[in-house]
């Protein structure tokens, strides 16, 4: 007789520990090995998927799954499954964010200690029954500089166990929770390109987005010590592998521990396999959250997750649930548009400036609904928007993908803190039916000094205001300017002396550059302080293509122009 009960297929290696819960309620059916034929053909039985990283789990795939409720990935990357073909099939898609954290860092650590002691090299020595110990002379931890780039999870769960090897910890991240890193005993940096001048140890934890892609190559190499040992146990692709094989084999740096590969399994011929041959390489088959406790956590934290999913309650962390519920949708859709895109100009704006004010991004937040907004009987898609927007820019697209179900759980693992609140005074004064107000709050308890304000007064709030009209999120207020733009495309945002002179500067250095400008705003100075930058404004031009750096680096080197940023919608 047919099994009444819902099959859940595991075609990987999944700890036994989650397994069990699952057996109960459900009939598991563990086949390792399938090619993806053998998977495609038997996928139509199936109401879950449990996988790791190994399966391809492919639009084809998910399309012939008919019965298919839920993938679950027991690890945090969902690089393998093909998310957007999933929500549109329906599909939940959920994952493990936090299971394997220490298991990471942990690994990561191992690399270090395994390149500074010549581990594998000695251990090889000895098993070919050799004995030559004056090879393998080594290096110590104590005393040394570990620099950490992403100073995340992982990055300061690694912080935190250097620490009792009497490490110096200093990291970069612009987007890094201050307090989190000063308890950490982590000393946050203004560059990249300070850590690579210190660094005795240099470790890479943030995700593989555009600005992190070939993050490390021959240029940055080259400002690093000989004595400098490099490791990466987050995701291939941030060091460029030929750059490294080259500096270990110039000698101009000491060694390298590595986990993860542009392409993994490396193909016999690639440069990885070179790499990874190296004597002053130490090399893993990305092992990085393969213990027996982390295989644990994320196990039962996803068989958990198809337990709920299956029986009709919300998972935890689904990597594809909605913003917004259907039922909501027609009041609230404009405005979490709106919230999301004031979340991305927060980032993109403050976290990115180059001139005077330089980056100053913050980690505490007064989100507040004014006027008829604060009737509103549920705010979390509000507040789930503006998690996404905030870190959209900064995230890899499948690594965090922001929801109604995961936000505040994504929130306070990135030490963000939102505070909402609702008030009905200011919107009538401001002339606004309704409008979202976002204030980022100047206190940092940080290891690093507070960005001097213009006027060389402490930093003051950072406030954004917006509103929706037609349909189309607008900016009321960025910082201390009365603006009045459309909240979309490619975003120019210079800051400059209001004097005459100045658009047409601007426009020569874009027009010289091939940039063609669509749409150009002036926002006019109406909050400062007195004395604070008294004779500014704001220019705001929609422009195509979004320019490169080196343009941002000629427009503010323009006499009154003080600072720039790029922001792309
Ligand atoms: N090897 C493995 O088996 C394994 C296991 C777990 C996690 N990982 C990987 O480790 C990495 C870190 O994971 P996590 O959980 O700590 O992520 P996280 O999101 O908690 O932290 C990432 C950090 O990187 C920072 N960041 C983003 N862009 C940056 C930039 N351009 N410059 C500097 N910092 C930037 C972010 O602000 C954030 O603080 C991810 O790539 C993850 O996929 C690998
Ligand atoms: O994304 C992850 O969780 C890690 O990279 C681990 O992947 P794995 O489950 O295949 O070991």
């Amino acid at each position: 007789m047919a099994s009444a009960k819902a099959k859940v297929l595991i075609p990987e290696k999944v700890s036994a520990d989650g397994l069990l819960l699952l057996k109960e309620t459900l009939e598991i059916d563990e086949r390792k090995g399938l090619t993806a034929e053998q998977l495609l053909e038997i996928i139509p039985d199936y109401e879950a998927l449990i996988v790791r990283s190994e399966t391809k789990v492919t639009a084809e795939l998910l399309a012939a799954g008919k019965k298919l409720k839920v993938v679950a990935r027991a690890g945090v990357g969902v690089d393998n499954v093909d998310v957007v073909a999933a929500t549109k099939l329906g599909i939940i898609v959920v994952n493990s964010p936090a299971g394997n954290i220490n298991a990471a860092a942990e690994h990561t650590v191992a690399l270090m200690m395994a390149s500074a002691r010549n581990v594998t090299e000695g251990c090889a020595n000895i098993k070919e029954g050799k004995w030559e110990r004056s090879k393998f002379t080594g290096v110590e931890l104590k005393g040394k500089t570990l620099a950490i780039v992403g100073a995340g999870k992982v990055g300061l769960t690694v912080a935190r166990i250097a620490n009792g090897f009497g490490m110096n910890i200093i990291a970069y991240d612009p987007y890094a929770n201050a307090s989190l890193c000063a308890a950490a005993s982590v000393t946050l940096k203004d560059s990249l390109d300070e850590l690579l001048k210190a660094a005795d140890f240099f470790t890479i934890h943030t995700p593989l987005i555009a600005s992190t892609k070939g993050m490390i190559s021959s240029a940055e190499l080259s400002k690093m010590k000989p004595t400098a040992r490099i490791l990466n146990v987050a995701r291939g692709g941030m060091i460029d592998e030929t750059a490294l094989l080259q500096a270990l084999e110039a000698g101009t740096i000491a060694g390298a521990g590595i986990d993860v590969f542009t392409s993994e399994p490396p193909t016999e011929d690639s440069t990885a396999a070179a790499l990874i041959a190296h004597p002053k390489v130490v090399a893993t088959p990305h092992l990085g959250a393969s213990t027996r406790e982390a295989q644990e956590n994320v196990s039962i934290d996803v068989c958990e997750q198809v337990i709920l999913i299956l029986s009709g309650a919300l998972p935890r962390s689904a990597v594809n649930a909605p913003l917004i519920l259907p039922e909501e949708y027609r009041t609230l859709a404009p405005f979490v548009q709106l919230v999301e895109r004031m979340g991305s100009l927060y980032t993109q704006h403050y976290g990115n400036r180059l001139g005077a004010s330089g980056k100053d991004f913050r980690t505490t937040f007064d989100l507040t609904y004014e006027g008829s907004l604060a009737n509103l009987n549920t705010t979390k898609p509000l507040f789930a928007a503006l998690v996404k927007g905030l870190l959209t820019p900064i995230s890899s697209p499948v690594d965090q993908n922001v929801n109604i179900v995961n936000a505040e759980l994504v929130a306070k693992e990135r030490g963000i803190l939102i505070n909402e609140a609702r008030s009905r005074e200011k919107a009538e004064e401001e002339g606004f039916t309704s409008f979202v107000a976002l204030r980022a709050r100047s206190s940092r308890s940080s290891s690093l000094p507070p960005t001097p304000s213009v006027s060389g007064k402490p930093p003051r709030d950072q406030v954004i205001q917006g509103y929706v009209s037609g349909g189309q999120p607008y900016i009321s207020r960025l910082g201390r300017f009365r603006a009045d733009f459309v909240l979309d495309g490619n975003l120019l945002i210079c800051r400059n002396f209001d004097s005459p002179g100045k658009i047409g500067t601007v426009g020569m250095v874009l027009g010289k550059s091939g940039i063609n400008i669509n749409f150009m705003a002036v926002a006019p100075l109406e909050f400062g302080a007195p004395g604070e930058g008294d004779n500014e404004a704001l220019m705001i031009l929609k422009v195509d293509p979004v320019p490169e750096k080196a343009v941002i680096e000629r427009l503010i080197s323009e006499e009154g122009v003080l600072e720039a940023s790029v922001v792309a919608l």
